[in-house]
């Protein structure tokens, strides 16, 4: 089949060449020239024959809301959009709604796999109406893994979003727990080879994974990360399943705290453990250490 795909970053150029791979016509773009195929997205729309399918594949918020905007204008009753970037689920529905007034269906992929995903196929989670989800199968059949998981119809609009936004929240958390016990092997000083200890537990351990494997990727790179700062930005994913967690009164204590230990890994100097530190003085007359 014939795609159209916008967006052609360290996620969508794989997508476009593991898509043409399996025998597809991929039409990408991208605002960076360098990486298109077409200089604008009219152009793109252009190369399509109708009915079409389009895939945005760009940051989530601003560049996702635009491109939509632009498609909605372009693309004529029948076409569909996917919308395959970290959005989060609630935009879902107004996008889909924006589309359905002009006759265009909509669905939602969230896709885990990350530069991985060329050679290794990436997981889809998609939500929508049976009959969009159809016209877009044959694309989610050549990005997902080989074998018979890593793609599935979570539900209706927002379904694939939602259920990618819990996997980021559960990826925080699981990355939470390696890098604290990793930090405490470190410390102690009867654990002198701290990376093959991670390395034996790829195999047969109850916490092998692939994050796990991963990790040791790392410690190979730099045995003791010397050379990164502990610094971890977040893209809005752990911060939604949160809200989601507090709307729906559900305990997400693993999670939370796995989002709230990279905000702290921001702080040089923590304005809270001042004040801990200013009330233990005054309550205690406990020793502070002064800048
Ligand atoms: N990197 C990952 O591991 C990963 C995994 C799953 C999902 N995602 C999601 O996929 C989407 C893309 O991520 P990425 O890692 O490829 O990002 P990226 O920054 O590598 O690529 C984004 C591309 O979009 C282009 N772009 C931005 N605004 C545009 C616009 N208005 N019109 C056309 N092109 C535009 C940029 O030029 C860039 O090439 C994001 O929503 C991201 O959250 C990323
Ligand atoms: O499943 C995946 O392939 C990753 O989760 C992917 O979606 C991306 O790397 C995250 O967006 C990073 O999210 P943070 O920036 O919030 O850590």
């Amino acid at each position: 089949m014939e795609l159209g795909l916008v967006g052609l970053g360290k996620m969508g150029g794989n997508m476009r060449e593991r898509i043409r791979r399996a025998g597809h016509t991929v039409v990408g773009y991208d605002r960076n020239p360098d990486l298109a195929d077409v200089h604008s997205l009219e152009e793109l729309v252009g190369k399509l024959s109708a009915p079409r399918v389009v895939w945005v594949m760009v940051p989530a918020g601003e560049a996702t809301q635009a491109t939509v905007d632009r498609l909605g204008e372009l693309l004529e009753p029948g076409d569909v959009v996917v919308d395959g970037g970290n959005s989060r689920w609630t935009d879902d529905e107004k996008h889909a709604e924006e589309l359905a007034a002009k006759g265009i269906g909509f669905v939602d992929c969230g896709v885990s796999g990350g530069v991985w995903g060329l050679e290794n196929g990436y997981a889809l989670m998609y939500g929508g109406d049976a009959e969009n989800v159809a016209r877009v199968q044959p694309v989610f059949d050549a990005l997902k893994p080989e074998g018979d998981f890593g793609a599935v119809h979570a539900g209706k609009v927002g379904a694939g979003h939602f259920a990618k936004m819990v996997h980021n929240g559960i990826e925080y958390a699981m990355m939470q727990a390696y890098a604290e016990g990793w930090e405490l092997l470190e410390k102690v000083d009867s654990v002198e080879n701290v990376r093959e200890v991670f390395r034996s537990w790829q195999e047969g351990t109850v916490i092998r994974s692939w994050l796990l494997d991963l990790a040791v990727n790392a410690l190979d790179d730099d045995e003791h990360l010397d050379g990164l700062r502990g610094y971890a930005q977040d893209s809005g994913e752990g911060r939604w399943t949160v809200e989601a967690a507090i709307d729906n009164a559900v305990p997400l204590p693993a999670i939370t705290a796995s989002l709230f230990a990279r905000f702290a890994s921001r702080q040089d100097d923590s304005p809270q453990m001042k004040m801990i530190a200013a009330l233990r003085n005054q309550f205690g007359g406990h020793a502070v250490e002064k800048k």
